[in-house]
C-alpha cells in the first residue's frame, strides 16, 4: 500500500470549491462540537434547549470569555480556538486548509542538563538532531518541551534538570513565530534547590502563570519512554489522554488540579472521627462539577480524534480505537447537570467505602484509556512491539493534526528516536507526514542516514558532549 504509485488526481475547479466546501464543513463540527461540549455548566434545561450548538456556544458566558481577533467569544476551549473563527451563531470564517506554521527560530539554554551554554539560530525548517548515545539530544528535546506548560517530557523534577554544578538553576530562551506572531520566551528556575518553581517572561514581560505558553505554540512529542504506554499503568495512559486534551484546552490542567485538590480535602475529612456533612456536601459538589468537566473534556476529544482517525484510515501507520472506562462509562449523552448530580449521589452513597479504603474510589482519576488497533481490531496491549509503536506514531500525529485543524497553527513536534524501529519506507511514509502537518518538527536519531528521505526539508545538526554544530 505505501509502495504503490499514487497517480496525482487531477480536479476541475468545481471539484476543488466542493472539496474546500466539505473540508469547511468538517472543520466548522468539529469546532462546533468542541464548544458545545464545554458548556458543561450548563443545566439540563439549557442543555435540552440548546441542542442546536450555536445557542449552546453562547452560553460558554457561564464559563467565562475569551477574546479572539477583537471578537468576544464564549466557551471554555474558545481562546484557544485561534484566529480561524468567531463564534458560530454569528458569523463562521476559517482559515486556509494548512495551518499556519508555528516555529523556533532561536533557542539558548544556559546551564540546562548537560548544556553549559548553547546558541542556536534556526530557520524554519525541520531540525534533525543526531549524535551518540548521551550527547545531549534527548536533553534539547526537553529544553523545547519547557515552551509549553508542564515538566516537560521527562516530567522531571527542576533541580534536575540545571546543570550539575550549576547554582542559578537552568534557563531556556526561545524566540518563536507564533500563533500570535513572534514572541520571545524565557523560562527557567532561580536556583537548583528541590521544590523550585518555574519562571516564565514573555517579550521580557513576567507572565502570570506558565499556562499563557498556550497562546504563543502548542508542543507535542513522542519519545521513546511512551513506548510502555498501552502495557503500562491506566495512571500513563489518563497523563497521555489529559496530554491530548491540554493542547486543546488549557483549561483542563487547572480543572484537573482543582479536582485533585477537592479530592484530597475530602480524603482528609473522612479520616476525621466525625467529619462535617455539610463541608463534605460541598466538597463533593466541586468535585461533582470538576469531575464532569474533565471527563467530558476526554471524551470529546476522544471523538474528534476517532473521527480524524476514520477519515484518514488506510494511511501507512495503524489507526487507533479510542475510548474511556471506569467512570461514568453509562452516560453517553447525558446532559452535564444529570451527570454531576449522578456522580455527587456517588461520591455521598461511597462516603463510609471510601473513608474505610482512605482514597475516594469514583471519578475521573479512576479512567482509564482502552486502546484498540482498528486495522486488527485487537486490544493494543496485545499488539507486537512494531505495531504498538506504529499505532502511537499514528496516534500522536492524527492528534497534531488535530490540534493544527482547531487552532489554525500546527504544534510543534518533538520525536525523539523516531526512526529507529521503523523500516525504510515507514520512515519516508513518516516524514512526508510529519512535513504534511505544516509545522516544525525536531527528531533525532544516532545516525543521519536514517532521515535522507527528509532532504532539504530539514537542516542536519550534529550534538556531542553537550554542544551542537552543523
Ligand atoms: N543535570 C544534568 N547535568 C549535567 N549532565 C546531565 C544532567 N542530566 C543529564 N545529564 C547528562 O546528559 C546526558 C544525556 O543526554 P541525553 O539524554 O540528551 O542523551 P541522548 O543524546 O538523547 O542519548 P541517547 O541516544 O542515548 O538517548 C547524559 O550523559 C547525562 O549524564
Amino acid at each position: 500500500m505505501l509502495f504503490e504509485e499514487i497517480e496525482e488526481p487531477v480536479f476541475t475547479g468545481e471539484e476543488l470549491a466542493k472539496q474546500a466546501e466539505h473540508q469547511r464543513s468538517i472543520r466548522l463540527s468539529i469546532v462546533m462540537r468542541l464548544s458545545y461540549c464545554t458548556c458543561k455548566r450548563v443545566k439540563s434545561s439549557q442543555v435540552a434547549e440548546n441542542r442546536g450548538f450555536p445557542t449552546a456556544v453562547s452560553a460558554g458566558s457561564v464559563l467565562g470569555t475569551g477574546n479572539v481577533a477583537g471578537l468576544p467569544l464564549g466557551g471554555g476551549l474558545s481562546p484557544c480556538l485561534g484566529p480561524a473563527f468567531v463564534l458560530p451563531d454569528r458569523h463562521v470564517e476559517f482559515g486556509p486548509a494548512m495551518p499556519h506554521k508555528v516555529s523556533l527560530t532561536r533557542l539558548k539554554l544556559t546551564d540546562f542538563r548537560n548544556y553549559a551554554a548553547l546558541s542556536l539560530e534556526l530557520d524554519q525548517r525541520h531540525v534533525v538532531l543526531t549524535g551518540e548515545n548521551g550527547a545531549g539530544k534527548t536533553n534539547l528535546m526537553e529544553a523545547i518541551s519547557f515552551l509549553s506548560p508542564g515538566r516537560g517530557l521527562r516530567r522531571a523534577a527542576y533541580a534536575d534538570v540545571a546543570r550539575v554544578g550549576a547554582t542559578d538553576g537552568f534557563s531556556v530562551f526561545a524566540a518563536v513565530e507564533g500563533m500570535d506572531g513572534p514572541v520571545e520566551i524565557g523560562t527557567g528556575t532561580a536556583g537548583a534547590e528541590e521544590g523550585q518553581s518555574r519562571r516564565l517572561r514573555l517579550n521580557g514581560t513576567p507572565a502570570r502563570t506558565v499556562d499563557e505558553l498556550t497562546d504563543h505554540l502548542r508542543v507535542l512529542w513522542l519519545t521513546p519512554a511512551m513506548d510502555g504506554l498501552f502495557t503500562g499503568p491506566s495512571s500513563d495512559r489518563r497523563r497521555f489522554l489529559d496530554r491530548l486534551v491540554l493542547s486543546l484546552d488549557p483549561e483542563h490542567g487547572r480543572r484537573a488540579s482543582e479536582f485533585d485538590r477537592a479530592m484530597r480535602s475530602r480524603n482528609r475529612l473522612l479520616s476525621e472521627f466525625r467529619p462535617d456533612p455539610a463541608w463534605l456536601t460541598a466538597i463533593e459538589r466541586e468535585m461533582a462539577g470538576l469531575g464532569v468537566s474533565m471527563a467530558l473534556a476526554r471524551l470529546e476529544m476522544l471523538g474528534l480524534l476517532t473521527a480524524l482517525v476514520e477519515r484518514s484510515q488506510g494511511g501507512s501507520f495503524p489507526s487507533a480505537g479510542l475510548s474511556l472506562a471506569g467512570f461514568l462509562d453509562d452516560c453517553h449523552g447525558l446532559p452535564a447537570y444529570d451527570l454531576e448530580e449522578r456522580y455527587l449521589a456517588m461520591l455521598s452513597d461511597g462516603r463510609g467505602r471510601d473513608a474505610a479504603a482512605g482514597r475516594t474510589l469514583d471519578g475521573p482519576h479512576r479512567s482509564d484509556l482502552l486502546i484498540r488497533h482498528r486495522e486488527k481490531d485487537m486490544e493494543a496491549e496485545r499488539c507486537s512491539t512494531g505495531e504498538q509503536k506504529a499505532l502511537l506514531v499514528g496516534l500522536v500525529l492524527a492528534h497534531a493534526r488535530l490540534v493544527g485543524d482547531m487552532t489554525g497553527h500546527a504544534p510543534v513536534l518533538l520525536l525523539d528516536e523516531i526512526a529507529a524501529h521503523l523500516d525504510q519506507g515507514r520512515r519516508a511514509a513518516l516524514f512526508d507526514r510529519v512535513d504534511e502537518l505544516g509545522g516544525q518538527a525536531f527528531m533525532t536519531g544516532t545516525d543521519r542516514a536514517m532521515f535522507t528521505a527528509l532532504g532539504e526539508r530539514a537542516c542536519y545538526l550534529t550534538v556531542a558532549n553537550g554542544r551542537v554544530s552543523e
